[in-house]
């Protein structure tokens, strides 16, 4: 994937089993969002090719959009929607929503009563966005940075609905800064650097059962000057 004379991806490849949490890591402009996006079908690469459920993210997005959840880093709401609101027309699109309510409540978003979604604070909307990636039952969730300026409640709320997704069979794709965050929920960590994938492996083999920290794996593999 380049953008002008940036190559934000490049030539990585990595396959993602069904039912896991999967977190892919890596510095500030490593590519972890233009990945992402590429899979949600948002971009279309310009060499290499992607499959996700089996489907074309660019010509099969129809087909492919009812199956997964997508929660972006920022917006996805219209700026004057309350909460609840969005939440309920999102639900609406889908032929099987979760529980409006309940999944509402779960997140706190009841506490934003009538307050406009651009008056929200970023935690709020986080929730929000949240919500609205899986409350149409999806079998795949990308979630980008999902607990980025959480409250540690919140986190773990978030951590909660993110594993009982796991649990119920869904595959969740997450990007992640808490390298804490991967290492509690991820059945495998993927970390990026410049667009190429450096690192892959579950938690314990990443750090050797416990013996060296999934941080200091992360800065040894990350940001080196280019050769
Ligand atoms: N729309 C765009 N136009 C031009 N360059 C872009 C665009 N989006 C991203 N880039 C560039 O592509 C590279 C990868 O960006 P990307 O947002 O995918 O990184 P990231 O790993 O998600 O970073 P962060 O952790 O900061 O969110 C960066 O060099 C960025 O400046």
């Amino acid at each position: 994937m380049r953008y002008g004379a940036v190559t934000a991806v490049d030539g990585l490849d990595l396959t993602i089993d069904t039912g896991t949490i999967t977190a892919v890591l890596g510095p500030n402009g490593a590519g972890k969002t233009t990945t992402l996006e590429t899979c949600e079908g948002y971009r279309r690469p310009q060499a290499g090719s992607v499959r996700v459920l089996g489907l074309d993210p660019v010509t099969q997005r129809r087909e492919l959009l009812p199956r997964i959840g997508v929660m972006l880093q920022q917006g996805g709401a219209w700026s004057g929607v309350h909460a609840m609101e969005m939440l309920r027309h999102v639900a609406a699109l889908h032929s099987h929503p979760l529980d409006v309510d309940l999944l509402g409540e779960r997140l706190g978003l009841g506490d934003c009563g009538k307050t406009p979604y651009r008056r929200l604070s970023g935690g709020q909307q986080q929730r929000l966005g949240l919500a609205m990636a899986v409350v149409g039952r999806p079998e795949l969730v990308f979630v980008d940075e999902p607990t980025a300026g959480l409250d540690p409640q919140a986190r773990r709320t978030t951590w909660d609905l993110l594993r009982e997704l796991r649990t119920s069979g869904v595959t969740v794709v997450l990007t992640t800064h808490y390298i804490e965050e991967a290492e509690r929920l991820a059945d495998r960590v993927h970390i990026i650097d410049r667009g190429r994938l450096v690192v892959s492996g579950t938690p314990a083999e990443l750090t050797g059962n416990g013996v060296r920290r999934l941080e200091d794996v992360f800065l040894d593999n990350t940001g080196r000057p280019l050769a």
